[in-house]
C-alpha cells in the first residue's frame, strides 16, 4: 500500500517586517518661556512588508510619510510600538546589524550621491563597510549591479555628475541592493523625475522586485504613481492612516472621504471616473493642533457632531476606513 500525498495548501508568504502601535513624536519649542509642545509625526500605524510585495503609504506634505520611512529604514527610533524583522524585534542596539536588510532609496537623485567618487566606488562603499569580500568580488558584485539596473558597464568609472536624473536614481537604487537587503524603503522615488523617466524606473523597481521577491515600503504623495506599483495602500492624515485596502479595492471603492478627494484631484489615479475634482475646506491642520475627534472633520463634507466628539477608529477589515460616515462602504 502507497501513502496517499499529502496535500497541503500554499502557505502564504510570511511577512518579513511588522510594524505594530508605532510611533513617533517630536518635542518641539513652544517659543521663548513658554513649554515644548509635543509632535505625533506618526501617531500609531499597523503594517507589514512582505517579500515581493508593495505597501504604499500615500498622504499630503507633514503627514509623516518620511518619518515613518525613517523609522522603517533604522535612521529614527520609535517613540512607541514595535517593529520586528524576520519575527525579531529591531532595536537600536542591533540597528548595525539589521541595516544590511533594510536600505533605503531618496527622492533626491542629485543629492543622494557623493559628486567626488566614481560610481564603482560609492558602489562597493557597502560591501567594504560590511562585508569580507575582496577587492575583485566586489567589483564584480557592482558591475553586476550596474548591468541589472539597466546601466552600462563603462559607467563604472564615471562621476555622477554626467547622468541624468533618472540614471542617478538607477545609481541610488542598485547602491541600496549591494547588500542583498529583504527590505527597500522608496521615499518618494520618482518625485524629482521627469514625467517621462518616472514610468522607466517605476518599471525598473516592479522587475526588480520580482526577481529579487524584495517587500517594498513605497512612500509617496501621489496615487497616480501609487496605482502603478502598490499591491497594499495606507493613507495617512496627520500622523495617522485614515484608510488601507488593497489597490484594487481603494481605488475601486475609496471610503474616506479623504481618499476621495485625493483620488479626485489626481485624474491618472481613476482614468474611468467621472472628473469631478472635490476642494477639501481649509488647510491641513498644523500636527501641534490635531482638532478632536476626527482630525479630517473640520475639512469634511460629510462631518457631523459625532466625527467632532469622538476619534473614529481603523476596522480590522482587510478594506476599511477611519471614519464614521464612510463612502462606498460594502
Ligand atoms: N526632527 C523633527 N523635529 C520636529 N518635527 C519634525 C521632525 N521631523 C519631522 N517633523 C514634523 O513631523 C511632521 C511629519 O513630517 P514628515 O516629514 O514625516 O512628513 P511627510 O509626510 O513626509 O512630508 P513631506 O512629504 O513634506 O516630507 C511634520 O509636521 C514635520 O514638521
Amino acid at each position: 500500500m502507497t501513502d496517499a500525498p499529502v496535500m497541503t495548501a500554499p502557505s502564504a508568504t510570511a511577512p518579513v517586517m511588522q510594524a505594530t502601535a508605532l510611533q513617533r513624536h517630536y518635542e518641539v519649542s513652544g517659543g521663548f518661556m513658554r513649554k515644548p509642545r509635543l509632535l505625533k509625526a506618526v501617531a500609531g500605524l499597523d503594517f507589514q512588508l512582505t517579500p515581493g510585495k508593495t505597501l504604499a503609504v500615500v498622504g499630503e506634505s507633514g503627514c509623516g510619510k518620511s518619518t515613518l520611512a525613517r523609522m522603517v529604514a533604522m535612521i529614527e527610533e520609535p517613540t512607541e510600538g514595535t517593529l520586528t524583522l524576520d519575527g525579531k524585534p529591531v532595536l537600536p542596539d542591533d540597528w548595525a546589524d539589521l541595516r544590511q536588510s533594510v536600505q533605503i532609496v531618496f527622492q533626491d537623485p542629485y543629492g543622494s550621491l557623493n559628486p567626488r567618487q566614481r560610481i564603482g566606488t560609492i558602489l562597493m562603499e557597502p560591501l567594504v563597510i560590511n562585508t569580507k569580500l575582496t577587492k575583485a568580488e566586489r567589483e564584480a558584485k557592482a558591475r553586476e549591479m550596474l548591468q541589472l539596473v539597466g546601466l552600462r558597464p563603462e559607467h563604472f568609472d564615471r562621476y555622477p555628475h554626467m547622468f541624468s536624473g533618472g540614471q542617478r536614481q538607477r545609481i541610488a537604487i542598485a547602491r541600496a541592493l549591494m547588500l542583498d537587503p529583504k527590505v527597500l524603503v522608496l521615499d518618494e522615488p520618482v518625485s524629482a523625475l521627469d514625467l517621462s523617466i518616472q514610468s522607466a524606473i517605476l518599471n525598473l523597481l516592479t522587475e526588480l522586485q520580482d526577481r529579487l521577491q524584495l517587500a517594498y515600503l513605497f512612500i509617496s504623495h501621489d496615487l497616480g504613481v501609487v496605482r502603478h506599483v502598490a499591491d497594499e495602500v495606507i493613507v495617512m492624515y496627520l500622523g495617522r492612516a485614515v484608510e488601507r485596502g488593497s489597490k484594487a479595492a481603494l481605488f475601486a471603492a475609496p471610503q474616506h472621504p479623504y481618499t476621495v478627494a485625493l483620488l479626485s484631484a489626481t485624474p491618472q489615479a481613476n482614468p474611468g471616473a467621472e472628473k469631478r475634482r472635490i476642494k477639501l475646506k481649509g488647510e491641513l491642520p498644523s500636527p501641534l493642533a490635531v482638532p478632536n475627534g476626527c482630525a479630517f472633520a473640520p475639512r469634511c463634507w460629510k462631518a457631523q457632531d459625532t466625527c467632532r466628539a469622538k476619534t473614529p477608529e481603523l476596522g480590522a477589515a482587510p478594506h476599511s476606513a477611519a471614519c464614521f460616515f464612510p463612502e462606498n462602504a460594502g
